[in-house]
């Protein structure tokens, strides 16, 4: 699949770790960076990946900053981007099969580095239910 990683400050080694396992299973990956602890606005590294899968440059897209939040906020200004804050593996898996999520958001403050690996992996391997969620899904946006 093709995946789209941006960061901020918080998250350079995070996204070392999940791009090796993403590369690892033969995914194509765009990095927008950030890629050095220099301190840098999460908005401006997590616009880029929400326009890819916006436009269906990407199939997933993956944001991580210190809580998650703020560049989460950022990307689900974009039009078709579902972005979701997730902190254990359950909540990833139910991010897709629940709610078609595109995009997770890391909170690198927050998660270790492993269990950030383990909730990109599951997410990306799991397939949203549609039926009563699509339902809701489709009511999302106003
Ligand atoms: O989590 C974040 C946004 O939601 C940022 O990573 C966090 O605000 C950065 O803080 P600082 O500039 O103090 O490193």
């Amino acid at each position: 699949m093709k995946i789209s990683i941006g960061n901020d400050h918080a998250g350079p080694e995070y996204k070392k770790a999940i791009v090796e396992m993403l590369k690892a299973k033969g995914h194509e990956v765009t990095n927008y960076g950030t890629d050095s602890a220099d301190s840098v606005d999460y908005p401006d590294f997590g616009h880029p990946v929400a326009i890819d899968v916006s436009e269906g440059k990407a199939d997933f897209g993956i944001v991580i900053c210190g809580s998650g939040n703020g560049i989460s906020m950022s990307v689900n200004k974009h039009a078709k981007v579902r972005a979701a804050l997730c902190w254990i593996k359950e909540i990833a898996v139910l991010a897709r099969q629940h709610n078609d999520a595109n995009i997770i958001s890391i909170p690198a403050r927050y998660t270790s580095i492993p269990q950030a690996v383990e909730m990109v992996d599951a997410f990306l391997n799991t397939e949203f239910e549609g039926g009563r969620h699509q339902t809701r899904v489709d009511k999302i946006s106003c």
